[in-house]
């Protein structure tokens, strides 16, 4: 595991991001599969892809860096509102893990409190931690919502993802127009009448 660059502990910001003994190590192997490819690793334009790749690699896959858990208890604060909260709309760029292809799209997080809020950017740092991993989409649908319902104790927390698959849109059954959505609800949102608030929120424009 890589050592810590900043003593921060909002468990983010400890990540550090380019690790050149991993950096090194990728390197070599990306030069081999240049290799494999049919491609000269030593022309002008390969000739530091190796190293470009490797870096990108650790960006992509930066989650399992941090610790969401810390993220989410570094701004807890206690607070009597207890009406639903939602951070829509949170871009996220995930890695598949039967292609290491990309999924990119959108996600839509909701809790209610009961007692505890938490700071809203907190909410869009819990999911680009588990989007920066290697994915399938429910596994991330998942996580979000028992991160936030196992470290906030809320009254109930949602989540939708719709997200578009570069694995179903640039091979294989190639469908560039196809969205996948997934959602989990706790709590509160098991309520038809919750639930539906919510997704008519989602769903509303600002105009
Ligand atoms: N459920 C789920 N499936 C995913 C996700 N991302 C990719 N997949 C699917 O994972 C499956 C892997 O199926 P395989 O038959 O083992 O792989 P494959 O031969 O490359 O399949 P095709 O994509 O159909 O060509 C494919 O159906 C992908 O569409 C995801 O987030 N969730
Ligand atoms: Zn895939």
């Amino acid at each position: 595991m890589c050592s810590p660059i900043s003593d921060s502990s909002n468990g983010y910001e400890r990540i550090d991001l380019f690790n050149e003994e991993s950096i090194k190590e990728l390197s070599g192997h990306y030069e081999k599969i240049l290799k494999i490819i049919g491609e000269d690793p030593t022309r002008e334009g390969l000739n530091k892809t190796p190293e470009r790749v490797a870096k990108a690699m650790q960006f992509l896959l930066q989650g399992y860096q941090a610790d969401p858990v810390e993220i989410l208890q570094s701004a807890m604060f206690k607070e009597d509102y207890r009406q639903m909260v939602i951070v829509k709309d949170i871009e996220i760029y995930s890695m598949c893990e039967h292609h290491l292809l990309p999924f990119f799209g959108k996600a839509h997080v909701a809790y209610i409190p009961n007692g505890t809020i938490t700071g809203l950017s907190k909410i869009a740092r819990v999911v680009d931690v588990f989007a920066r991993r290697l994915q399938v989409q429910e596994r991330l649908t998942m996580q979000i919502k028992e991160c936030i319902q196992n470290t906030l104790k809320p009254l109930g927390v949602a989540v939708v993802i719709e997200a578009q698959h570069l694995c179903m849109q640039m091979r294989g059954i190639q469908k560039q127009h196809s969205i996948t959505t997934t959602s989990d609800f706790t709590g509160a949102f098991e309520k038809v009448a919750t639930r539906e608030e919510f997704i008519k929120l989602i769903s509303t424009k600002l105009s």
